[in-house]
Order: structure tokens, then C-alpha cells, then sequence
């Protein structure tokens, strides 16, 4: 494999008497998408807050881009390049499409805009969130107000918001999170043209969209990854139907 982009090694989280990720370890290699899947409670987004900095983890090691940054908090990771999609409740909804977009290319610039003459710091802010936009097919939206978008328009807009940040992996939990039928095909063949260009980890309990999108997998169960594979080798993987048995979707 290329010099992964991400390496988790060991990592452990309890709460309480539940060892909620259990010695996880796996690689994702840059580009293209490597999901993470598995049953309900098996620890997908506790692992994905170890990720991007928002829950310390007990033991193990979080390696991104070849450097350590398991003691580093959230922004400082988003600086280096490691961002997460956040949830719609961080989405401003009385501003703009744009805006929203705008406010995630400032905060990832830092104070620099602040050496700059205002006009042209607006126009190169704009510039860089319409373009955020524009990836994810939300250009012709730019002036509508996030709360007048509808449910898939706003997670494209939180797609736009993480692009933003320029970053070099994106985290994506659960994207097509509450999307109906058709808003979930248009959010897959979004994600189908990111990873052309972005280096994904995606935890996503659509399996067929899963199946569509990765390149890698990794299945997490009870806390512990049971396998990381190609989608084919994980498809026909005993330990892994097993883990999903009454959950047919992996079949
Ligand atoms: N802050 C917390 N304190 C105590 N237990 C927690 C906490 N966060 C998560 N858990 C427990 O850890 C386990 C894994 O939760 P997590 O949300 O990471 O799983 P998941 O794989 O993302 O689940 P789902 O697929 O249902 O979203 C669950 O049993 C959950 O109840």
C-alpha cells in the first residue's frame, strides 16, 4: 500500500465497564473511500470522535499523514487537513448557503484574512466557498438560506462546509443519515465524484450505497475491527456475515 494517509494502531476507549472501541487498528490508504461498517452500537462514531479530536482515546495511537496526532485537539487536526463533516445543527440556517460555506473557508484560514483589504478578502472567501458549492452541486443554491434548503440539500451543504476546510482526509459520518430514495442517489453520485479527488473514511449503514462507494472496508464489531478488505473479499468474509446475521443487508 501507498504510505497511508491514516493509521490507527491500538486504540482503546471505555466507558464505564464497555470497551466501546477495543484495540482498533487498521490503515486507510490515500485516496478513494474506505468505510467502516457494522452493527448498531458497535462503536463507529465514538471511533470517528477519536478521529478528529473530540474524544481522547485511553490507549493507541492516531497517525495522519505520517505524524502523530493523537494529542492534538480538533481544530489543530481540521488545520492539518483532517476535517469532519459536522451534523446540520452547525449549519447557520438564517445565513446563506454561501455564507455557511464562507464561514468554514475563514475559520480554516485562520487570521490571515485579517492582512488583507476587506473587499478583497470577501471576494476570494466567496470565490473559495462557491467553489466548495459547486463540488457538491449546490451552486444554483448559493443565496438561498440554509433553513429554506431541503433535508438532502443540507447535507450536500454540510458536505461544502467539511470541502471548505480543504481538507486532505474527509471524515463523513453517516451522510445519507434520513435521506429519502432519490436524495440518497444524488448524495451517492456526489460522493462518487469526490473521491475521484478527496481521500475519504466513511461510516455509512446504507450497505448498498457502502458497496457502491468503497474501495476499502473495515468491520467494526463489539468495539474490535473483524476485517479490513476489498468490498468483494468482505462480502463473502464468514466472521463478517455472521456479525450481520438477521441484518441482511451485507448478503
Ligand atoms: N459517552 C458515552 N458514555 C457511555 N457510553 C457510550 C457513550 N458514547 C457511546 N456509548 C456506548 O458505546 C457503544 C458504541 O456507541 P457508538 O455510538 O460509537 O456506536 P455506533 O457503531 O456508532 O452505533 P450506531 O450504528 O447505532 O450509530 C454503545 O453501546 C453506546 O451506548
Amino acid at each position: 500500500m501507498a504510505e497511508p494517509i491514516l493509521e490507527v494502531a491500538g486504540l482503546r476507549k471505555r466507558f464505564g465497564g464497555l470497551a466501546v472501541t477495543d484495540d482498533v487498528s487498521f490503515a486507510v490508504a490515500p485516496g478513494g473511500i474506505h468505510a467502516v461498517i457494522g452493527p448498531n452500537g458497535a462503536g463507529k462514531t465514538t471511533l470517528i470522535h477519536q478521529l478528529s479530536g473530540t474524544l481522547r482515546p485511553d490507549a493507541g495511537t492516531v497517525r495522519f499523514a505520517g505524524r502523530d496526532v493523537t494529542a492534538l485537539p480538533l481544530q489543530r487536526r481540521a488545520r492539518l487537513g483532517l476535517a469532519r463533516s459536522f451534523q446540520i445543527t452547525s449549519v447557520i440556517p438564517g445565513f446563506s448557503a454561501l455564507e455557511n460555506a464562507a464561514l468554514a473557508v475563514q475559520a480554516r484560514s485562520g487570521s490571515s484574512f485579517r492582512f488583507w483589504r476587506p473587499a478583497a478578502a470577501e471576494a476570494r472567501l466567496n470565490a473559495a466557498a462557491m467553489a466548495a458549492l459547486d463540488q457538491v452541486g449546490l451552486a444554483g443554491r448559493a443565496a438561498a438560506p440554509a433553513g429554506a434548503l431541503s433535508h438532502g440539500e443540507k447535507r450536500q451543504l454540510e458536505l461544502a462546509i467539511a470541502l471548505a476546510m480543504e481538507p486532505r482526509l474527509l471524515l463523513l459520518d453517516e451522510p445519507l443519515a434520513g435521506a429519502g430514495p432519490e436524495e440518497t442517489e444524488r448524495l451517492i453520485d456526489i460522493l462518487l465524484g469526490l473521491k475521484r479527488r478527496y481521500s475519504i473514511l466513511l461510516v455509512e449503514h446504507d450497505m448498498q450505497a457502502v458497496f457502491a462507494l468503497a474501495d476499502r472496508i473495515s468491520v467494526l464489531v463489539y468495539g474490535r475491527v473483524i476485517a479490513t478488505d476489498a468490498p468483494a473479499a468482505i462480502r463473502a468474509d464468514p466472521a463478517v456475515r455472521a456479525a450481520y446475521l438477521g441484518e441482511d443487508e451485507v448478503a
